[in-house]
């Protein structure tokens, strides 16, 4: 059953009554506050949408699922008028609306995409309030008193202290989408009075604490009467958070039905037209090979002190809530960013210096987190963007080939599972996922001596999350030493010979084999494994 986990609500959750009588027999007595019917979409031969259906219902937080490429983004789009879809229909409460929609929130909808789109250096009110009337015909004043009796009552409704006048890049990634969140909610709640909600995979760069602040926030919402779309890949989330699920594969609609009694490996299923065996692959050997980074009272922004190695064949994770120095860590690792004090060495036991070309001609690569900002040229080609990291070691004026750079591309793809298999495809036409093992391609075409990853599965779907992590294993057990910085515990235990956890810049524990996704979450909690915080919610709904 969906379990209402929000300690302020008190609304019988929607699960029990979708699958009663009124909704099998009669179809839904309550009016959606979306349909959508028979929506198509094609990019070129690719058809993104083909003939799908869906209805929202006020009050319902609904899961949209589906693998790599099977189109959630562009219903998204569709729905937020970024795209025009080629046939189909949309209503409103009943209401058919002239496609494609301008200016969604005055139709009531919000759509908040991974890139929240707030301005780090202006306060939370500031960011809420600008965003009405952008674009408007005529400027008028804010009532910022106003607004922040507005902004602290919404605050208020969704369980949040947060000030709002903290500027935004103080606050942690949670508190960035339910601020997000809490704008879409005063916007909407200046011009409609059905409220649909579309959050398109908010979690994917939060740890599992982070997440479940914002799916409370996401049941306060739908509490309220808003209709709630909710694309995720973490199917924890989607199980625990959700009504009903819808699950597209191929573009199409493969079954809509209440996620009550759903388990993961039926909605993995479901989404991929198959079983997989495991989430996981078999974790690399143990490593036996010669020591391949090390790290030497490591000082900078962020990270306070940090002495550690690694070995070749090993797979190290580096772990902790969010923000407590494992992202500057790793970057500083990989030469991505300025050490202040102390020495990285690399394969060859010299001291890394001069940021990440020295680090690369070492042998090092680096996965970065933001994969459209840091990681890929997503206006390139994707065979443009394999060759990229082994552009310096060509010789000066050789060409290269294009048919040669093709094969290689598309043997690439096919390793880590990119779909479509198309070399010549603009990287930024790829959907999320599959952006994401062009980049994993990259990589480890680059047949690193050191591979620090950076969240390397986020928005894969679960089939693609065990091919890279396979290639992941077979590049330790190929000679690599691995690092992966991540939050996802679960996939830490399942992956690493070795977790070290930090707390405010600092390592404060380490773990070794064997490993649970519990001992990894208690030691980035402070609590020693197997002790301490025993009656933790939030460990006793994954235990
Ligand atoms: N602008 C575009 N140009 C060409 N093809 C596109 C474009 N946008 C999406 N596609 C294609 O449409 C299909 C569906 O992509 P979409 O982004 O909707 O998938 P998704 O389900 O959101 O995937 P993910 O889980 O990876 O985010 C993919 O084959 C993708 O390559």
């Amino acid at each position: 059953m969906a379990r209402c986990g929000c300690r302020t609500c008190s609304t019988v959750r929607l699960s029990s009554w979708l699958s009663s009588s009124a909704w099998l027999w009669g179809g839904p007595v309550v009016e959606p506050a979306l349909s959508v019917r028979g929506l198509t979409k094609s990019f070129g031969g690719v058809k993104a949408l083909d003939d799908v259906d869906l209805d929202l219902l006020p009050g319902e937080i609904h899961g949209l699922l589906g693998q790599n490429g099977s189109g959630k983004s562009t219903l998204i789009k569709v729905l937020g008028g970024f795209h025009a879809s080629d046939r189909g229909t949309v209503e409103l409460s009943g209401r058919r609306v002239k496609t494609p929609l301008a200016q969604v929130a005055d139709h009531g909808i919000a759509i908040i995409h991974q890139d929240l789109g707030l301005v780090g250096s202006m306060s939370v009110i500031e960011n809420i309030g600008v965003s009405d009337a952008y674009g408007g015909r005529r400027a008028r004043p804010i009532d910022w008193k106003r607004l922040k009796a507005d902004v602290l009552r919404i605050f208020r409704r969704l369980g949040t202290r947060i000030d709002p006048d903290a500027r935004v890049d103080t606050l942690n990634p949670s508190d960035h989408s339910i601020v997000a969140v809490a704008r879409a909610l005063w916007l909407l709640s200046l011009r409609a009075t059905q409220h649909i909600f579309v959050l398109d995979e908010p979690t994917a760069y939060l740890g599992p604490a982070e997440s479940g602040r914002l799916l409370d926030v996401m049941r306060a919402v739908a509490a309220d009467g808003a209709a709630v779309l909710f694309v995720s890949h973490k199917l924890n989330e989607v199980l625990s958070v959700t009504d009903r699920c819808t699950v597209l594969r191929d573009g199409r609609v493969v079954t809509t039905r209440p996620t009550e009694g759903l388990s993961a490996a039926e909605m993995v299923t479901l989404q991929l037209g198959r079983p997989i065996d495991d989430f996981y692959p078999p974790r690399a050997a143990e490593p036996d090979g010669s020591v391949r980074l090390v790290a030497e009272g490591v000082s900078g922004a962020g990270v306070d002190d940090v002495s550690l190695s690694l070995r070749a064949g090993e797979v190290l994770g580096i772990t902790g809530l969010v923000g407590m120095g494992q992202d500057p860590l790793a970057e500083m690792l990989a030469g991505a960013r300025p050490v202040a004090a102390g020495t990285v060495r690399g394969p060859d036991g010299g001291v890394l210096r001069g940021g990440i070309r020295a680090a690369m001609g070492a042998g090092v690569a680096f996965v970065p987190v933001d994969r459209k900002r840091q990681g890929l040229w997503l206006a390139a080609r994707g065979r443009e963007n394999l060759t990229l990291p082994t552009l310096r070691a060509r010789r000066a004026w050789t060409p290269i080939s294009a048919s040669a750079e093709r094969s290689a591309a598309r043997k690439a793809f096919e390793r880590v599972g990119v779909r479509p298999v198309a070399p010549d495809m603009p990287v930024g036409s790829l959907s999320g996922g599959n952006q994401q093992k062009v980049l994993m391609a990259k990589w480890l075409e680059f047949k690193p001596r050191v591979l620090i990853l950076h969240e390397p599965t986020q928005g894969v779907d679960a089939a693609a999350k065990r091919e890279i992590l396979a290639l992941v294993n077979a590049s330790a057990e190929a000679g690599a030493a691995v690092i992966i910085c991540s939050t996802d515990y679960e996939q830490l235990a399942a992956t690493c010979h070795r977790v070290v956890t930090m707390r405010d810049g600092r390592v404060v524990a380490e773990q070794s084999q064997p490993l649970t996704e519990r001992d990894v979450l208690l030691s980035c909690q402070g609590a020693t494994p197997h002790g301490g915080l025993a009656g933790s919610s939030e460990i006793e709904g994954r235990a």
